[in-house]
Order: C-alpha cells, then sequence, then structure tokens
C-alpha cells in the first residue's frame, strides 16, 4: 500500500541560519502511530509544523504521493491536521474554531460533509464522554485549563472526521493520568474504526510509558535525521 506521508531530505534551519536538523526520511502509513522522541529543544515540535506545513522546509513532504500546493494548503492542513501542544494561544472560543474548520469542509470534501450542527454535535458528543461540559465551547481559548484545552482541541478533528493523519503535539500533556488514559484509547480506537476518515497519527510524547501504551513505531529525532527503533522481537 503507498504512504500516506513521504518525507525526503527534510532540513528545517533556524531564522539564523544553523539547522535545527537535517536529511529526515521517513513514511507515514495507514495504521501508524508514530512516536517522535528526541530531547527538548531537538525539534520535534518544528517537524510536526513542517509535516503541516506550517514551518519553513527544505526537501520533499508529500500526502498521497502529492505536494501539499497540489491539494491548496487550508485542504491539505485538514486532511493532515497540527494539533497545538497549547491550544490556549488560539483566539476565540472551540466553537469558532470548528465553524471556521466546517466551511473549509464544506468547501473541500462536500461528499463527507454532514452539516455544521452534526459536526459540532458530534465533537460536543465525545468531549462530554471526557468530561468537559457544554458551555466550555463558548469560552476563550485563553480562559480554558491546559487539560480543558487540550480535550476540546483533540475532540474538533473527530467530530469533523476529515484528518486522514494527526499530528499530535504531546495532546495529554496537562491531563491526570486517568482522563489521559480515556483519551489515549479513543484515539487508538478511532485509528481501527472503518467509519473514521483518520488513518495514521503522528505523537509526541515525553512519557515512556504512553509511548509504550499507544506506539507503533518510535521515531528518534537527531541533528543528523531520524532513526527508528525496531521492535522486533531478539
Ligand atoms: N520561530 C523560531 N525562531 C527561532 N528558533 C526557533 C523557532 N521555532 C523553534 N525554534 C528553535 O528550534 C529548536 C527546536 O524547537 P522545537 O520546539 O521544535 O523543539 P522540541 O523538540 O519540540 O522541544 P520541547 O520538547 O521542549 O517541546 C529550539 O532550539 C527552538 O528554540
Amino acid at each position: 500500500m503507498a504512504p500516506l506521508v513521504t518525507v525526503r531530505s527534510l532540513s528545517c534551519i533556524r531564522p539564523e541560519g544553523d539547522p535545527i536538523f537535517v536529511n529526515v526520511n521517513f513514511d507515514v502509513n495507514e495504521g501508524d502511530i508514530i512516536i517522535v522522541q528526541a530531547r527538548s529543544g531537538a525539534g520535534k515540535t518544528t517537524l510536526l509544523k513542517c509535516l503541516a506545513h506550517l514551518s519553513l522546509y527544505h526537501g520533499v513532504i508529500e500526502f498521497k504521493g502529492q505536494p501539499p500546493k497540489n491539494y491548496g494548503v487550508p485542504s491539505y492542513r485538514t486532511h493532515v491536521q497540527y494539533i497545538p501542544q497549547r491550544p490556549s494561544l488560539l483566539p476565540g472560543t472551540p466553537r469558532d474554531l470548528i465553524e471556521t474548520l466546517c466551511t473549509f469542509h464544506a468547501r473541500l470534501v462536500p461528499e463527507r460533509f454532514a452539516g455544521d450542527s452534526l459536526h459540532l454535535h458530534r465533537a460536543m458528543d465525545l468531549a462530554e464522554r471526557w468530561g468537559i461540559a457544554r458551555e466550555l465551547w463558548d469560552r476563550p481559548w485563553s480562559s480554558l485549563s491546559g487539560g480543558e484545552a487540550q480535550r476540546l482541541s483533540l475532540a474538533i478533528p473527530y467530530g469533523l472526521n476529515c484528518a486522514e493523519v494527526l499530528l499530535l503535539d504531546e495532546p495529554t500533556s496537562a491531563l491526570d493520568p486517568a482522563s489521559s488514559a480515556v483519551v489515549e484509547r479513543a484515539l487508538v480506537e478511532e485509528i481501527k474504526d472503518a467509519d473514521s476518515a483518520l488513518k495514521a497519527i503522528v505523537w509526541i510524547t515525553h512519557s515512556e510509558e504512553q509511548a509504550a501504551r499507544v506506539g507503533t513505531r518510535f521515531l528518534h529525532l537527531t541533528p543528523a535525521g531520524v532513526q527508528e527503533e525496531s521492535t522486533d522481537e531478539p
């Protein structure tokens, strides 16, 4: 099966001119939950932002064999969607965000667009199961707790059901272990659900335990590229 995302000779350079990383090569395949591990400051967030076409890079990133510009960047970003580590920096409210994304979705994927309110209610129902009261959808991101903002930002792609690859930047870092486990299970089940658009996740976590629970592949990012950890039994 052809890869969902192909990354070849990817490098990212700081504004000052020195590289964060060079020569990054890997594929994202259907069913993958790829854990990206590295020391703080090594460039994990930058790598995810390059994959989402949010940071400048050199090299090749393709989704189903086509570069982002062939889809149009907003459309590409609905299929390969980045969820930031700190959603509190977003403008407006969670409802504003899902309504904006619905307008892209309706325009770009009309055959899978089920109407604004249906998507919103699907996301609200999931978030409610994760302990998020409905009124929080109308509160500014900046007034939400870190854990509330993380659960809301993860419920949005679930409601829209258009992301095929999710790029998760420490998605449960603000959650207690029990809430984190509920969210982890929902994401893993979503990948296995044939009715879901979601086919793969690239997931940054500093928790070895979480990585072992959810990961199917493990990439170590270094300044000279990525190394994949073998998971073969000895
Ligand atoms: N816009 C920017 N301008 C200058 N330097 C930047 C910019 N964005 C990131 N960097 C630098 O690039 C390096 C990689 O940052 P990044 O946030 O990708 O690391 P990380 O591995 O995700 O770190 P952490 O684990 O601490 O979240 C850091 O040295 C950071 O200071």
